[in-house]
């Protein structure tokens, strides 16, 4: 079977500036890795080239063994909906609309709304009794858990999350990143997580950036 993602080769420059090169490795359904470097080595920009957000320069991204190299950026936006979930450092929810309706936007876009599944998903974050409120009204930790229960909304097959503890203390921290792993696992995706942090991600399998 394919893996659910395949890299190889990667290199990126920008203009003069070269932030990494050969950087190959595959990931399987359920797999996590920890992309790991100082600020500045390259993190966000690797996990835009994976989320197909950034144009490739040297090498290749195979998404279930399709290159993603020469796809219209329509086509890949719509492959995206089904096969990659994101997570920010910030949360990027619509101030405007609840936490579950946050959570069910994925689903507007792809054409499939399940109300029923946008609540067990906010349940799974221990947002059971959330579901109603504005973004406004949730702490950041809160906030950031919607943010992940929308990420997973299409089940998707891999799970990007740049730095997507970097605002909350160190207890939130923790407690987000349980619930997104395990949430992940019981979904069977794969997750890749960028941060500098690297006592937050010791003993998950880490790819470095950036030097030693
Ligand atoms: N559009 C751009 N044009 C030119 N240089 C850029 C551009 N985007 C990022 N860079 C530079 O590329 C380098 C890598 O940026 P990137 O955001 O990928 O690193 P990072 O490891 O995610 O950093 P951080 O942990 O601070 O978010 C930085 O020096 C940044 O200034």
């Amino acid at each position: 079977m394919n893996p659910t993602l395949e890299v190889q080769g990667l290199g990126f420059s920008y203009g003069e500036i070269r932030l990494f090169e050969e950087v190959s490795f595959a990931l399987h359904p359920g797999e996590t890795r920890a992309i790991l470097g100082p600020s500045g080595s390259g993190k966000t920009t690797l996990l835009h080239l994976l989320a197909g957000l950034l144009a490739l320069q040297e090498g290749e991204v195979l998404w279930k063994g399709e290159r993603i190299r020469g796809y219209s950026e329509g086509a890949l936006a719509r492959r995206r909906l089904s096969y990659a979930g994101l997570v920010f450092q910030h949360h990027y929810l619509q101030a405007e609309l609840t936490a579950l309706e946050n959570v069910l936007l994925p689903g507007y876009l792809a054409g499939k709304v399940d109300p029923a599944w946008g609540h067990e998903l906010l349940a799974r974050v221990g947002l059971e009794g959330r579901a109603h409120l504005l973004p406004q009204a949730l702490s950041g930790g809160e906030r950031q858990r919607v943010a992940v229960a929308r990420a997973l909304y299409n089940r998707p097959q891999l799970l990007l999350a740049d730095e997507p503890t970097g605002s909350l203390d160190r207890r939130n921290a923790l407690r987000v990143l349980e619930l997104m792993l395990g949430l992940a696992a019981q979904l069977d995706t794969a997750v890749i997580l960028a941060t500098h942090d690297e006592q937050l991600v010791a003993g998950m399998e880490e790819l470095r950036l950036g030097g030693p």
